[in-house]
């Protein structure tokens, strides 16, 4: 097996592809609040008790925001650019469904070098409720294909995952600090080989591995 790994700072702008690109330092910190505030909307939309009056009431107020907000939207693909704390520039999607900084779905995962690959810490409320009390399976699934994708892009660019494979060991739970790692552990050509855990108090509750396949972008 080759372990070739492209240093990061070569990795290209996705702006000469074509993508628009933000500096993730400037959006708004109004919108930055409002994804916090819908976020927190959905949780308590999922889980609230009050009367038919109040909700009706909420209803309206929430169908007037979507209208006063539905105005020059931004292009899917959107992505934002971010200085790492060790100088280089990552690149991310704003609309990211796992960690997206613009997406009130997104559960607040951020990913950071550790040494070996990438790290972050999640608490996931009970929007991701799969059986009771614990996370769906899928999103498992998901917040591990994003560890597995965005340290693979570390590895040489974008990539497609073409194979996830998950392996639930422990019941995985809501409401509680999870900690999510990734690390490339090979690059055979376009194949670029990953592995990953999610962790909660220090034992695997899933881990997963992958086969990212570089892709070659528009105009390259
Ligand atoms: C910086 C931002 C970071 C963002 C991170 C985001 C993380 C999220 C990641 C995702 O969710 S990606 C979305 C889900 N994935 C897709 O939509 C991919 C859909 N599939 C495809 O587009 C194509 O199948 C793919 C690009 C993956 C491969 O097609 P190709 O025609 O380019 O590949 P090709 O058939 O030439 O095979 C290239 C190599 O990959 C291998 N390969 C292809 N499919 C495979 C497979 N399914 N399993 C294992 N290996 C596979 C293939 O054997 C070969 O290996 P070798 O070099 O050893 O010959």
């Amino acid at each position: 097996m080759t372990v070739d790994v492209q240093p990061v700072s070569e990795l290209p702008d996705p702006a000469d592809f074509g993508f628009t690109v933000v500096e993730r330092d400037a959006l708004p910190t109004e919108l930055l609040a409002l994804v916090d505030q819908v976020r927190t909307l959905a949780d308590t939309v999922a889980h609230t008790g009050a009367d038919a009056a109040e909700l009706a009431a909420a209803s309206r107020v929430v169908a007037d925001l979507s209208e006063r907000l539905d105005v020059r939207r931004r292009p899917l693909g959107t992505m934002f650019s971010q200085v790492a704390p060790d100088g280089r520039i990552d690149y991310g999607t704003v609309a990211n469904v796992v960690n997206g900084p613009l997406n009130p779905i997104a559960p607040p995962l951020e990913l950071r070098p550790d040494g070996e690959g990438l790290s972050g810490e999640v608490t996931l409320v009970g929007l991701y409720e799969g059986p009771p009390g614990l996370v769906h399976g899928g999103w498992i699934a998901a917040m591990l294909d994003q560890a597995l994708g965005e340290v693979a892009a570390t590895a040489g660019g974008a990539s497609l995952t073409a194979n996830l494979d998950v392996n639930y060991r422990k019941p995985t739970p809501l409401n509680a600090p999870l900690t999510v790692t990734s690390r490339v552990t090979g690059v055979e050509r376009r194949k670029v080989l990953v592995s990953g855990e999610i962790r909660h108090n220090g034992e695997i509750t899933a881990e997963g591995t992958a086969v990212m396949v570089k892709i070659a972008l528009p105009g390259s």
